[in-house]
């Protein structure tokens, strides 16, 4: 049995100058397969099974990546934090695409790769018996290619992070640099405001960077202009929804149909 290819990673990494499609992707917060099975063939290039605010644990994650891996769509996990036992747990059940949020230094982008590789390149742990990724030892040479099948994005979302882009983007095994404008407004000033004048023209700013280090830029923008725009800055993949905005929208716009209602529709996401 082969090892499957990582496509999110080669679009990420497509050489710089080739016509790159900018990888369009929506962040799953709903935390079961079904309603990722639902949206697994919608379009999307990829989707972000969320453990730092949808209420995913490592079953739910499990339950996601099998359902998604029967469509043509990149599985993408956000991690709830840089522990590095976790993101082991994560590998083992399959995941090779991440997404980490909160990283402020070279230093822990450093660690965090060598949480997503074996030795002597990394930390970690061999398991592959009672690894799905490994499809319980029946790939074959999965320790020769497991590494290189990893795509792993960090989030810059604060000023520190800002302020360590190139140092971030130096670490060799990052793939992509993903910013983050809920955060990012929160420690610039504007909490609440991904949308304030600053915060954007920060993010632009920060794309920019990035695309200029030669890592992927990426970036979460619910508004399409705001995502095309980015885009325009560098970003090479965007988020541009979360499953559970687009259910209760929907779900707010079809009672107003039928009854005098006046509830908000939840317009940018935080
Ligand atoms: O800080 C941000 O922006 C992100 O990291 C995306 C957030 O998690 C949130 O906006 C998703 O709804």
């Amino acid at each position: 049995m082969k090892l499957h290819r990582n496509t999110f990673k080669q679009a990420l990494l497509a050489p710089a100058g080739a016509e790159v499609k900018p990888q369009f992707g929506l962040f799953l917060g709903l935390a079961h397969a079904i309603s990722a099975e639902i949206v697994a063939d919608t379009g999307f290039d990829w989707l972000l099974i969320d453990n730092e605010h949808g209420p995913n644990d490592l079953a739910t994650t499990l339950a996601q990546l099998q359902a998604l891996a029967a469509y043509p769509v990149a599985p993408v996990v956000r991690t709830a934090n840089h522990d590095p036992a976790a993101i082991k747990k994560l590998l083992d059940i399959g995941a090779q695409s991440f997404l980490v949020p909160m990283v402020e230094t070279g230093e822990q982008a450093r660690a965090l790769v060598r949480a997503t590789r074996y030795p002597p390149a990394g930390i970690r742990g061999v398991g592959t018996a009672l690894a799905r990724a490994a499809h319980w030892n029946g790939v074959t040479d999965y320790f020769a290619e497991a590494d290189g099948e990893i795509c792993l994005t960090l989030q810059v979302e604060s000023r520190a992070g800002l302020d360590a882009i190139e140092d971030i983007a130096a670490v060799e095994g990052v793939d992509g640099i993903f910013v983050g404008p809920s955060d990012l407004a929160a420690s610039l000033g504007h909490l609440g405001r991904p949308g304030h004048p600053d915060v954007v023209a920060t993010v632009g700013d920060a794309l920019a960077r990035i695309a200029a280090t030669g890592k992927a830029a990426g970036v979460f923008a619910t508004d399409p202009e705001a995502a095309r725009a980015y885009c325009a800055k560098g970003a090479r993949f965007a988020a541009v929804g979360v499953d559970t905005l687009l259910l209760r929208n929907a779900a707010v716009r079809l009672a107003q149909s039928f009854n005098d209602t006046t509830r908000a529709v939840a317009g940018a996401a935080y």
